[in-house]
């Protein structure tokens, strides 16, 4: 994944700032969603260990980012803790609140937010259930005020259910949806308050029937989770119930389904008016089946293992429809569009500094990187070179929108040196120097620094070509891209040549002396 040049704007959102007052499950995962877009994220909760539970949870998305996207991600936003609601909450654009489902709790901390936050800050409440109206009561400025109803992982799943209250105002409702769309989330307006919205409404009836069955010794928690997982919950990461019901209904779709399966409705398939008591025997039985089921997993390693299925799923469904995309794999590569653009966007000044290589990439090593001798896996060398070469491209004017048109430079020849390790969290830097150019041809000398003291771990060098994408061949390049790059060639020519530079493979150290 590419790190933007250092000077790059911070975030990808119509906003900069942001509160997060709970940093549990819900507020750690909008904590990791925030950061990642780039946002600078304030946090307040009372927990002792507030601070080592966000890092745990923004590490594992860190690591799920890593493996979702290739994308060039804004550079992390900065994150800190406060000591009171006020001063996390003073400066801030969005207010996301996430403290435990409690009526009481929930307006007595959304008073303190709205007597702090600036009046303009939009307030979005995690709540699963609670209506913004009941929310909003005693609050100097309710209109600002919403639901932003999440999905666990929030950086992961991209759906937020937006409810506004009898007070909200409707720009309050617009806005929030741009924002979430601008970090590559999913807002859903949901037409009328309910309490438990849609998403929970569903959930909760599938939850109620889940509970009974265990109850009932009909199936013990594995069975029914594998019952989901390996038949319907397939189903529904791709199309919902309706379309699926829909297929199920044959070539008379829904209309058939309906007449087949609608009498159903009345017969004894579901307990759902009746509402399992959760005793202490009932919470023994599930707790134990379930401690069985987990087979040791921690917590966190569930997370992981949760994160790469979902990764991969997203991945799936950005394949969809030969590349096209299909519900949230169609989200994922529409936001990685406005990625690569925002990238283009960061084009650095023109006026290149002639005395040294271009320095092009940032990043850290992040956990998906590390392969099983621990340290960086060789790929994601090739990665970073590549992230180089483009943040290059789109300094010569080569962005998203040029590429669309019909253009681009296609990689020909690769020679990649490993010199050193690179450690998990190790910063990397990565520097570009323009060997050789004409109108078709570009050969590049990249160079990949570690850690503080900027260790050297690996080169590569590069051929590539200016291709017309329609036609598939080698095209000159033209004249605009030719005199942005023509600058940079020529204080680079003036710069030592690197001395590895056209080196083959195997070619000992001493011959290379011998012949630099
Ligand atoms: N866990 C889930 O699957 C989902 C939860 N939600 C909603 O998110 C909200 C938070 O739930 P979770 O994160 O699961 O709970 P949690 O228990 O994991 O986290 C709540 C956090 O709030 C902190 N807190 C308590 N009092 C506070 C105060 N006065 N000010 C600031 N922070 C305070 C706690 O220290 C804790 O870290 C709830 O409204 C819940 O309904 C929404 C979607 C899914
Ligand atoms: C159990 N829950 C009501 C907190 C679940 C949610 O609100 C959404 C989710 O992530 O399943």
């Amino acid at each position: 994944m590419t790190t933007p040049p250092p000077c790059s704007p911070s975030s990808l959102a119509p906003l900069s700032r942001v509160a997060c007052i709970g940093g549990g499950v819900i507020g750690g995962g909008w904590i990791a969603r925030f950061v990642l877009a780039g946002i600078d994220v304030k946090v307040f909760d009372p927990h002792p260990e507030a601070e080592r539970i966000v890092a745990e949870v923004l590490a594992n998305a860190e690591r799920a980012y890593g493996l979702l996207t290739g994308a060039p991600l804004p550079p992390r936003g900065r994150l800190s803790f406060c000591a009171t609601v006020a001063e996390a909450v003073a400066q801030a654009q969005w207010v996301q609140e996430s403290v435990p489902e409690r009526l009481d709790l929930k307006r007595r901390v959304l008073a303190q937010i709205d007597a702090a936050a600036p009046p303009e800050a939009l307030i979005g409440s995690s709540t699963s259930g609670l209506k913004p109206s009941d929310l909003q009561e005693g609050l100097a400025h309710p209109e600002r005020l919403f639901v932003a109803h999440p999905y666990n992982p929030v950086y992961l799943l991209p759906l937020v259910e937006i409810v506004g209250g009898t007070e909200t105002a409707p720009g309050t409702i617009a806005q929030a949806k741009a924002v979430l769309e601008a970090i590559g989330m999913k807002g859903v307006v949901i037409a009328r308050e309910i309490e438990a919205f849609v998403g929970d409404r569903l959930l909760e009836a599938l939850w109620r029937e889940a509970l009974w069955l265990i109850k009932d010794d009909i199936c013990d928690v594995e069975t029914l989770d594998d019952v989901i997982r390996y038949s319907f919950g397939l189903r529904w990461a791709q199309m919902g119930l309706f379309q699926t019901y829909r297929i199920a209904g044959g070539e008379a779709g829904m209309r058939h389904f309906l007449a087949q399966f609608g009498p159903c409705l009345a017969w004894p398939w579901s307990k759902l008016t009746d509402v399992v008591d959760l005793d202490d025997a009932l919470v023994e039985k599930i707790g134990a089946q379930s401690d069985a089921q987990a087979d040791g997993l921690s917590i966190r390693e569930l997370e992981r293992i949760r994160d790469e299925n979902l990764v991969g799923i997203v991945q799936a469904l950005k394949a969809s429809r030969e590349g096209e995309g299909w519900g949230a794999g169609k989200l994922l590569a529409d936001f990685e569009r406005r990625l690569w653009s925002a990238a283009g966007d960061r084009r650095a000044p023109d006026a290149p500094d002639a005395s040294a290589p271009l320095a092009l990439v940032e990043t850290r090593v992040s956990p998906a990187w590390i392969d099983y001798n621990g340290h960086m896996t060789e790929h994601r060398y090739l990665q970073v070179f590549g992230d180089t070469t483009d943040a290059l491209l789109r300094r010569i004017g080569v962005d998203l929108a040029y590429v669309e048109a019909g253009h681009s430079y296609y990689t020909v020849e690769t020679h990649l040196r490993h010199l050193d390790e690179a450690k998990l969290g190790e910063t990397l830097r990565a520097t570009c120097q323009i060997l050789a150019s004409d109108d078709k041809r570009l050969h590049l000398f990249h160079r990949l620094f570690a850690g503080p003291e900027g260790r050297e771990i690996a080169t590569a060098e590069h051929m590539l070509l200016h291709v017309d994408t329609q036609a598939g061949r080698a095209t000159p390049a033209p004249a605009e891209v030719l005199a942005r790059l023509a600058p940079l060639a020529e204080a680079h020519a003036r710069l030592p040549a690197p001395p590895a530079a056209g080196r083959a493979v195997g070619q000992k150290r001493a011959s290379l002396a011998a012949t630099a």
